[in-house]
């Protein structure tokens, strides 16, 4: 797809904000490098809890350092709007009767079936007339190549003006978005993308003639309204992506609902989510009207094949001393560390690359393209050990990491054991079926109690190892 100006003036707005995140990296105290490598400067005592979690960096994290498609092997739920239609599904892509062109781009791509989510949503999408759909299904199951997909096979590129009309929550998730639709629309030239994105100034009283705009929100809204740029009548299909980190966003749920008012009731309206809590629902149903609804649920994590430790110690050099020892009686391919406070992150990073570790230092203080790089080698298997806070590494799968180490148990504000994330940290989910080995380090009356509950809510004994015992250690490695 040919880019234009517009895209040229993102992409020098991309490095400015690169350039002013990495000032406002230097204004920190601590300063990993991009590489993750620690230096122990004294940081401010935060709890992971109190770290500010951030959706919709999250979920760029977890875009920039994917590099497949995430398996699931639940049954789809499709609720038809017209429950007498017949429900198709498609195997291949051929069986979508797309352009050529569209067709050529999606085995470029290296596409070569449509993913689960795809073989229900895709035939919804694409059937006449058009139908609305609120799908969900977790990050990586294909949700944004099919959208796409259908805002590209609906654009006419003789019509030189905005047809499709894609919200994004961020700046940087736009840009992603835009990233899919230039390479699937890569054999199709004449098709043209515009950004409304913050900063993308226009002349006043100008039209755009590209035929698919995606934006964030408030500038959307400005661009169909204040500015006139775009005729919201003319949109034929509106896309609101990441719905639940829309609605994390101050503003957002307002604006998203004052600019799908302004498009026409034929408009098609699609909208996708990876999470379904009541508010994203509700959100859902006042900008859809009549939708089709599929579900994806995810794929659940169990304990069943992780063998689960606990190690008595009286203070935190005692729990590092105990690591130390796992380390000198195990061959540990590579391990996760979670910590409850940077601070404590911080000191153990660089205590253990002292004792000649490879260490990678995952902390808040990282913008999101220091924290995917630090990831990614990570899973190139650069760095051997990742110590990290909780909300740092929420939602991100390293699935070939074998063991998992507590280094601090996961609690909640209230200071009660945080079970789902105990789950989410040491779980695998079934098909993966690889053996796990958890680590929990207790070194309070408080913290057995924490671990108690959570093997009651689990009911799953966490057996106790002595790592000073080298024989014992070497037994669980087996
Ligand atoms: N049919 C497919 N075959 C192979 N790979 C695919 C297919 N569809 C999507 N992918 C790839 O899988 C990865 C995840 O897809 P996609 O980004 O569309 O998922 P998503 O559900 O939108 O995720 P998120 O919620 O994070 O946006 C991407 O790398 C994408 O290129």
């Amino acid at each position: 797809m040919a880019t234009d100006s517009w895209a040229l003036a993102v992409d020098e707005q991309e490095a400015a904000v690169k350039s002013m995140s990495s000032l406002q990296i230097k204004e920190e105290k601590v300063k990993p490098d991009t590489n993750g490598v620690i230096k122990a400067n004294a940081t401010p005592e935060k709890t992971d809890e109190e770290e500010k979690e951030d959706r919709a960096a999250q979920s760029l994290l977890n875009k920039l350092i994917r590099s497949n498609l995430v398996d699931n092997t639940n049954q789809v739920e499709v609720l038809q709007r017209d429950p007498n239609s017949p429900l198709y599904s498609v195997k291949s892509f051929e069986e979508l009767r797309l352009k050529p062109q569209l067709l050529q781009g999606v085995y470029a791509m290296g596409f070569n079936r449509p993913s689960k989510i795809q073989e229900n949503a895709l035939p919804m999408m694409l059937a006449e007339p058009p139908q609305n759909l609120i799908a969900q299904s977790q990050s990586g199951t294909g949700k944004t190549a099919a959208f796409v997909l259908a805002m590209l096979s609906r654009v006419e590129p003789a019509e030189r003006y905005p047809q499709c009309l894609c919200l994004s929550p961020t700046y940087e998730l736009a840009l992603q978005t835009g990233k899919v639709i230039e390479q699937m629309g890569k054999f199709h030239p004449e098709l043209k993308l515009a950004y409304a994105v913050r900063g993308n100034k226009l002349e006043r009283g100008q039209k755009i003639s590209e035929h698919i705009v995606i934006g964030t929100p408030g500038t959307v809204l400005d661009w169909c309204s204040k500015l006139k740029f775009i005729d919201p009548k003319k949109i034929k299909v509106f896309v609101l992506d990441e719905a639940d980190v829309m609605i994390a966003t101050q503003g957002h749920q307002d604006q998203s609902i004052r600019i799908q008012r302004m498009l026409p009731r034929n408009c098609q309206m699609l909208l996708f989510s990876a999470t379904f809590e009541d508010s994203v629902w509700k959100f859902a149903q006042k900008v859809v009207p009549d939708p089709n609804i599929i579900k994806l649920k995810r794929e659940e994590e169990t304990l069943d094949t992780i063998k689960q430790y606990y190690v008595l110690c009286n203070n935190r050099d005692e729990k590092f001393q105990a690591l130390c020892n796992l380390y000198g009686a195990i061959t540990i391919a590579q391990a996760m560390i979670f910590c409850h406070t940077r601070k404590t992150a911080s000191w153990l990073a660089a205590e253990l690359s002292k004792e000649g570790h490879q260490v990678a230092l995952l902390s808040g203080e990282m913008v999101v393209e220091q924290r995917a790089a630090v990831i990614e080698r990570f899973r190139e298997g650069k760095e051997k050990v990742l110590v990290t806070t909780n909300v740092c590494a929420r939602g991100i799968d390293v699935e070939q990491v074998s063991v998992v180490i507590n280094f601090d148990l996961p609690v909640d504000k209230d200071g009660n054991p945080d079970n789902e994330t105990y789950l989410h940290r040491i779980g695998r989910t079934g098909r993966f079926g690889k053996r796990g080995l958890a680590v929990n380090m207790v070194d309070s009356k408080h913290s057995m109690n924490i671990l108690n509950r959570i093997q009651e809510h689990f009911n799953k004994k966490i057996e106790r190892l002595d790592t000073d015992d080298l024989d014992e250690i070497e037994k669980i490695a087996n």
